[in-house]
């Protein structure tokens, strides 16, 4: 069971004033529904999931050079600052007015674009595969979604890849340059061929394995080594998976497409060199980084490694004095992988789509720090989405002034089998309810849990297993506040936690439970919760204080022990009362404690 945890200062709670608070052992009873429910059905959009919702046309902030199709995609939605070449002071200053932000490999999201932001900020956008260039840790803190377009530039990428794989056997980059010098050294450019070479293709991914399948056209032997690729679809290509040892010991040619990570950091350096076979040839259109380049200026001197054709850089612009571009078995291009006109205005689009969504509230396919959830389960859950933050709401605003929150206990009814029920959304909707009306911070699907941790807030969560047909994902949810006191203590269960619970009804969120009442409240607009001796002209006295104020009531529930005993009163209502309209209520004599809930 997930669960997010840690153990920093609890949550605290500001004091209020509105509620009568007493201290009575109340035990479960039966629900009148006294009014139907109102028809109306809010459509909340998924705005919850990622942003803090946008009121106004969002703004997204272009900082590198983005295909046609993509930019118009954008202005239908939002306004475009297409501002390239920002220094990080400029883009730091530009950032706060941006909700979204579209970058390339060239610019530098860092912790400090973030804090900018002041939470501005919803999505990165990057144009492209790589997201090294992206600080994913501080945008997960900050609530910013990252989304990326991984597959648009694969094909150019590989392209590329084996441009500089035959440029580089054909020295075909140097033989130009002496020939726009006035020379013509037919010896001196003599190449080695590509058939029948083995080609060992380091990375079996997107572009790594259409390297590897153009490579067998051009009549090479190709093997591969990845850890997380599948060996049946290496084999459907004809690819050998093998170990790194063993790929780069038996390798002619080298071709690098892994991700820039911990783990592949500077994975050629003078260790691995010294396995390979004399007179390797290495091609690089993944990142710098993977490559220890001082390390290959020394196997390029020492003939281990016969040439090297790079098309990426641990520092781009390289130094100009870079003595691995001007080494002259080295073949360079900056950074052109992707850079063709079909691979640039698919990219464009792509990530428009992405970013566009993500600003609309959908959760992106492409989302890099958020849970994938797949559509058709979004939108079963949509309605449970709702009645998790509702239910964090309402039970965050029961605890008393100054209690400290450090344990919620979450529990999902379902008949559902246990691996059929993805919770995470439901944590961090529950969680976003829980933080939010006590803080400023805001809260989505990408810092739910970091947030809670952050906060010292655990929170458990179990799955009731109930028999019966599994039509819909859950039949309630329970949100339980342990070792906290109530500022409506009716609220406590029998077991001494705070306990709210709740069901969708006909796509309604409702609250069912309140402690160990049962009542019945759509969850929409707020709620006065009022406990009472239960006795004929309650309803009336209640509607008619708020009627006075035409404060409209959409929905009321009695929950009782037994007539004439305690009773729980559930009051929907549109408007706010006044404080005075409140005092009022809680001056009717049989009126014991009450509550005014926002959601
Ligand atoms: N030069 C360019 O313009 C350009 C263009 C596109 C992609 N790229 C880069 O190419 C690389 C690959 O892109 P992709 O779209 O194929 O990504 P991908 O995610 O589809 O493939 C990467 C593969 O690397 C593998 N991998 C991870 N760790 C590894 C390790 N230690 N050893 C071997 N393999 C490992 C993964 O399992 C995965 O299969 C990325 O670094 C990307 O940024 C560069
Ligand atoms: O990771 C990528 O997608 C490539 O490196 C391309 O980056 P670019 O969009 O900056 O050319």
């Amino acid at each position: 069971m997930a669960t997010a945890t840690a153990t920093s200062q609890p949550l605290r709670f500001p004091s209020q004033s509105l509620s009568l608070s007493s201290k009575l052992p109340l035990s479960s009873a039966f629900s009148v529904s006294l009014h139907p429910r109102r028809a109306t059905s809010r459509s909340r959009s998924l705005l919850v999931f990622i942003s803090a919702g946008l009121d106004a046309k969002p703004t997204v902030l272009v900082a590198e050079k983005l295909g046609d199709a993509g930019l118009s995609l954008l202005k239908d939605f939002a306004n475009v600052d297409c501002s390239y070449n920002l220094t990080t002071e400029e883009l730091c200053t530009k950032i706060s007015l941006c909700d979204a932000l579209i970058v390339r490999s060239g610019t530098k999201v860092t912790r400090e674009v973030f804090e900018s932001s002041s939470g501005r900020l919803k999505v990165v956008g990057r144009a492209g595969v790589g997201i090294d260039n992206v600080d994913l840790a501080a945008a997960t803190e900050h609530g910013c979604l990252v989304v990326n377009a991984p597959t648009a530039n694969t094909v150019a990428a590989a392209e590329h890849g084996i441009a500089l794989l035959a440029a580089m056997a054909r020295n075909v980059a140097q033989a130009d340059a002496s020939v726009k010098a006035g020379k013509w050294q037919r010896n001196k450019y003599v190449g080695v061929s590509l058939v029948g070479k083995t080609l060992a293709v380091l990375g079996f991914g997107k572009v790594g394995s259409e390297v590897a399948r153009r490579a067998k056209g051009l009549g090479m032997n190709v093997i591969a080594h990845d850890p997380y690729a599948p060996a049946d679809r290496a084999r459907a290509i004809g690819v050998e998976l093998v170990s790194f040892d063993d790929a780069i010991a038996s390798a002619d040619f080298i071709s690098l497409h892994m991700p820039l990570t911990a783990a592949t950091s500077k994975m050629l350096n003078d260790d691995t060199f010294a396995k390979m076979k004399k007179g390797v040839r290495i091609v690089n259109v993944a990142r710098g980084g993977v490559i220890d380049e001082d390390a290959l200026v020394r196997a390029l001197d020492s003939g281990i490694v016969a040439q090297a054709a790079l098309d990426v850089f641990t520092e781009e612009p390289p130094p100009k004095d870079s003595k691995l571009i001007l080494h002259e078995l080295v073949t360079a291009t900056p950074h052109l992988g992707a850079s063709t006109m079909e691979a640039q205005e698919g990219v464009a689009i792509e990530i428009a789509e992405a970013v566009v969504g993500a600003l609309k509230g959908e959760l992106a396919a492409t989302a890099v720090n958020a849970p994938m959830v797949p559509s058709e389960v979004l939108s079963e859950l949509k309605p449970f989405v709702d009645l998790a933050e509702k239910l964090g709401r309402l039970a965050v605003q029961l605890v008393a002034g100054g209690s400290g929150v450090k344990t919620v206990k979450v529990a999902y009814a379902t008949s559902r089998a246990p691996d059929d029920l993805d919770t995470r959304l439901l944590r961090a909707m529950i969680t976003k309810g829980l933080i939010e009306p006590i803080s400023s911070v805001f809260v989505n699907l990408v810092n739910a849990d970091f947030t809670a941790k952050q906060r010292g807030l655990r929170i458990t969560e179990e799955r009731v297993l109930l028999d019966g047909s599994p039509e819909n994902p859950l039949e309630f949810i329970q949100v339980q506040i342990a070792n906290v006191e109530s500022r409506f203590a009716s609220a406590i269960s029998d077991s001494g936690e705070i306990n709210v619970e709740g069901r969708v009804k006909d796509g309604i969120p409702h609250l069912t439970k309140v402690g160990s009442f049962d009542v019945d409240v759509s969850l929409e607009g707020s709620i006065i919760l009022c406990r009472q001796v239960d006795q004929p002209g309650m309803i009336g006295k209640v509607g008619s204080v708020l009627g006075e104020e035409n404060v409209n009531v959409s929905f009321m529930s009695v929950g009782r022990i037994a007539p004439r005993k305690q009773a729980v009163m559930a009051i929907g209502v549109d408007e706010q009362p006044s404080k005075e309209s409140l005092k009022k209520i809680g001056d009717i004599p049989a009126v014991e404690e009450f509550v005014f809930l926002k959601l």
